[in-house]
């Protein structure tokens, strides 16, 4: 049986083929969003739940980093932290994410409490720190690349919050923005990464597996948001009600 991995290139088409096909820019919950159709408690909503993913980002590099040993790779990585954590209060990507909570009506201590949080918004977030944790570097590095596509999402949800709803302007949006900024060098890093050390096809196909599971954590999550505050909205006991943690 001919083992030889395919090419780079096959396999890095065989990559964005899985954003193609799973990445969350196709859920519901964002056409709904990003259209203007979203009411204002379902924008909180989402605004609460994803908060829980954006708290959880450098905790899941910061699990990584004490994992690998090779001193470049950590000096590669360490600049995510610092992008949502920022170096004095105040800065960085969680700061502005609760500028925007703010901005949609909601007390930012609220949402950074982390009270209401969906119960399957929990399992899922969690679910990717552990992976990144726990499986092999290479998985935990290609999990990243759904970052591949996010510019794309960002763009769309830029412009589509700006057209819809009276809350989004440059500063409630900062978050976005920087996004764009700092996700194409992560992500350049990260793919040239699994590009290298994916050598044998078995690697190839841990990396996809990975890149999968990773999509699902990000679909997990929106239908999490729509069972619960769209449709059947059905909310779990203890989740948050439309009304709390208001400013
Ligand atoms: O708005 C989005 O759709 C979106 C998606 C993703 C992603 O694809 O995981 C990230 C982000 N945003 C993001 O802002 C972010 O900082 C981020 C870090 C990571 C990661 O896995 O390390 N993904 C994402």
């Amino acid at each position: 049986m001919n083992q030889h991995a395919p090419t780079r290139k096959t396999f890095e088409a065989r990559l964005r083929q899985i954003g193609e096909d799973r990445y969350h820019d196709k859920h519901p919950f964002h056409h709904l969003l990003h259209s203007g159709g979203c009411t204002p408690d379902q924008v909180q909503a989402w605004v609460i739940n994803r908060y829980y993913y954006q708290s959880r980002i450098p905790m899941k590099d910061a699990a990584f980093m004490s994992r690998v040993s090779d001193p470049d790779l950590r000096r590669a990585w360490r600049s995510r932290i610092e992008d949502h954590d920022g170096r004095a209060p105040g800065e960085g990507g969680i700061a502005r994410w609760l500028k925007l909570a703010e901005a949609v009506g909601l007390d930012p201590d609220y949402v950074a409490s982390e009270t209401g949080i969906l119960p399957a918004t929990r399992f899922a977030v969690d679910a990717y720190v552990r992976f990144v944790r726990d499986e092999p570097l290479l998985s935990a590095v290609a999990a990243s690349l759904t970052e591949l596509f996010a510019p794309k999402i960002h763009k769309d949800r830029i412009a589509g919050l700006l057209q819809h709803y009276d809350f989004a302007n440059t500063e409630s949006l900062s978050y976005f923005q920087n996004r764009l900024k700092e996700a194409p060098q992560d992500v350049a890093f990260g793919l040239n990464w699994v590009l290298d050390h994916a050598v044998t096809q078995a690697d190839q196909n841990m990396a996809a597996r990975a890149l999968i599971f990773k999509t699902d954590v990000l679909w997990a999550q929106l239908d999490a948001i729509w069972l619960a505050y769209v449709e059947p909205a059905r909310i779990p006991p203890g989740a948050w009600q439309p009304g709390e943690g208001l400013l």
